[in-house]
């Protein structure tokens, strides 16, 4: 992994920089007033549900889509009358992967090839370096149309790569694939991040977000937290407690009646309730309302400060 990438006098270098980006459709806000600083060098994600605005925001930073208000800075200039040149600089894996199914693998990547202005030794070598980089030396003659999710993933990212950028965006690339190959995927990615590239990546899926080295946690357009995994674990609003023995599925709907508690959840044998902070002792009170069950303190997981953030009854 790369060190921190320090500007001289040591201030961090960012790759992203946004400062009150928003995007409006006719009335719907579909980004409000979204700030970012993402270091150079690191894999950033932006966690949320569908439709919360994760798209919307890569394309507004992309320069695809342009913004309703605010600044944005990409790799030290600003985004607004420097889309054309910072395009040569930065990679976009759309959530569909966008190849061309009627296409072979080696057409995709020599068509992009093409777009990014190779040409000739110099682009069947980039190509042949890429075939064997993401193992697709025996799938060059293979329409993309009809590869398995995981080999259009890594052409997908082949082509997002071709032309080395410094900044590469990922709109939810693992959606279409197995554990197997999204955990291959993320080695990948961290490949390409210990070659300096920067990467932001967007997510529905916990563990995938606690890869990354920060993430925002997005709901409807806003963003409710962000900061490292650990650091977001660590400042959750909220406490975990673990309670085991009969009837969870009763137990559960009575604790989530009470106002000091933000969500029960079933896992496995267990209810994992969230209590709100300003309770004193939280093991007390979920072990009083639990009828003598067996309650613990339990270390705080990225669903559980997703859960604070965004699904629980409102946070005081
Ligand atoms: N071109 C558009 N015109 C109108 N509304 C749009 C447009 N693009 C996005 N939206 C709306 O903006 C909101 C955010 O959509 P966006 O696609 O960014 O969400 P997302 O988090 O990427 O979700 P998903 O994972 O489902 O793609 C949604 O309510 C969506 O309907």
């Amino acid at each position: 992994m790369t060190g921190k990438v320090f500007k001289e006098g040591g201030h961090l270098e960012y790759a992203i920089e946004a400062k009150g980006l928003s995007k409006s459709f006719g009335q719907h806000i579909a980004i409000n007033q979204l700030d970012l600083q993402i270091p150079k060098g690191r894999i950033y994600g932006f966690l949320g549900p569908n439709g919360c605005g994760k798209s919307t925001c890569i394309r507004l930073l992309t320069g695809l889509l342009e913004a309703s208000n605010g600044e944005v800075n990409i790799l030290g200039k600003p985004l607004l009358g420097n889309e054309e040149s910072l395009k040569q600089r930065i990679g976009y894996m759309t959530q569909k992967f966008s190849l061309y199914d009627d296409l072979t693998v080696k057409e995709n990547l020599s068509f992009v090839g093409a777009i990014y202005g190779f040409t000739g030794k110099q682009k069947k070598a980039r190509i042949n370096e890429l075939l064997s980089l993401y193992d697709l030396e025996k799938q060059t003659k293979q329409f993309a149309g009809s590869m398995s999710g995981g080999q259009k993933q890594r052409l997908a990212l082949a082509c997002a790569t071709l032309h080395s950028p410094e900044l590469l965006f990922l709109d939810e690339p693992t959606s279409a694939v197995d554990p197997e190959n999204r955990r291959e995927f993320w080695e990948r990615l961290f490949d390409l991040c210990d070659a300096g590239t920067t990467i932001l990546v967007s997510t529905h899926y916990m563990d995938e977000a606690e890869r990354c080295h920060a993430l925002a946690i997005l709901e409807e357009g806003n963003k409710r937290a962000d900061g490292s995994p650990q650091q977001l674990m660590e400042a959750m609003p909220a406490k975990v407690v673990e309670v085991s023995g009969d009837n969870l599925r009763r137990l559960k709907q009575n604790l989530i009646q009470h106002p000091d508690i933000m969500s029960a959840a079933q896992i496995g044998a267990h209810l994992r309730v969230l209590v709100k902070q300003k309770v004193a002792n939280p093991l007390r009170f979920i072990s009083q309302l639990s009828d003598g069950r067996v309650a613990v303190l339990a270390r705080p997981s990225l669903e559980d400060v997703f859960v604070a953030c965004t699904g629980g009854r409102h946070v005081d």
